[in-house]
């Protein structure tokens, strides 16, 4: 199946906010990925349900929800009432993950579940069944424009490998350092879904790099 391209809005002129949006409305992009960051969870704050709201109010595609913020569980509700169609939680941030998955599901959202880089898969041992996605940071989270960590990858293979073995539906989502130089080899360990934040936003040609990404062709049996 084809691979999608979901641009960070973390990355863009927030002045332009209206440009943005235009512009993964109207490019080749399969989604908006939207980092929403509580400066706990993270050391870095940005925008919560009043700015995804209006986000979500223009975009014509799926709306990818990031959630960087402690006990994710208190919002999960108010997130997909701003519109969000999808909703990432940080297994690091969840004492009950399970039941957070639930209330994902609950809300009518899809249910995914992030993974910190020092992580490890097994955590998802007992939830990998109930998700539609996990994300594999391939930077700690926090920050747009930091370098890929090339571990990150084996992380990679390994939750493939898991959703196989379980015959379970979730698709791998790649974040952090993803770009036109590292997106063949994390498509080649098995992700479905590249976040790309100052790769697209910080080009000259956005849309051209949306297109590139769209473009590359996974050799399927590559051994990364
Ligand atoms: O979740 C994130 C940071 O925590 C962002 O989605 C990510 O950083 C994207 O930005 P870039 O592609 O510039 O690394
Ligand atoms: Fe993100």
């Amino acid at each position: 199946m084809a691979h999608l391209v979901a641009p960070s809005l973390l990355a863009a002129d927030f002045r332009r906010l209206d440009q943005a949006i235009e512009l993964v409305n109207t490019s080749e992009a399969d989604w908006f990925h939207l980092d929403v960051m509580d400066g706990s969870f993270v050391p870095n704050i940005s925008f919560g349900q009043f700015i995804i709201e209006q986000i979500a109010a223009e975009a014509k595609k799926y709306v990818d929800v990031h959630l960087m913020i402690d006990d994710p569980a208190r919002y999960i509700d108010s997130f997909a009432r701003a519109g969000a169609n999808g909703i990432t939680v940080h297994a690091e941030a969840c004492t009950h993950l399970h039941r957070v998955v639930q209330m994902i599901k609950e809300s009518g959202a899809k249910a995914g579940v992030a993974l910190n880089p020092h992580t490890p898969v097994s955590i998802l041992e007992n939830v990998i069944e109930d998700l539609d996605l996990v994300l594999i940071m391939t930077v700690n989270p926090g920050f747009g424009g930091q370098k890929f960590i090339y571990h990150s990858l084996q992380k990679v293979r390994q939750t493939a490998e898991l959703i196989t073995v379980r015959n379970a539906r979730a698709i791998i989502e790649v974040d952090g350092g993803i770009g036109l130089q590292n997106a063949q080899k994390v498509l080649e360990a098995g992700a479905r879904v590249l976040v790309a934040g100052s790769a697209v936003f910080g080009a000259e040609d956005p849309a051209g790099v949306i297109r590139e990404l769209k473009a590359i062709a996974p050799n399927p049996i590559a051994y990364v």
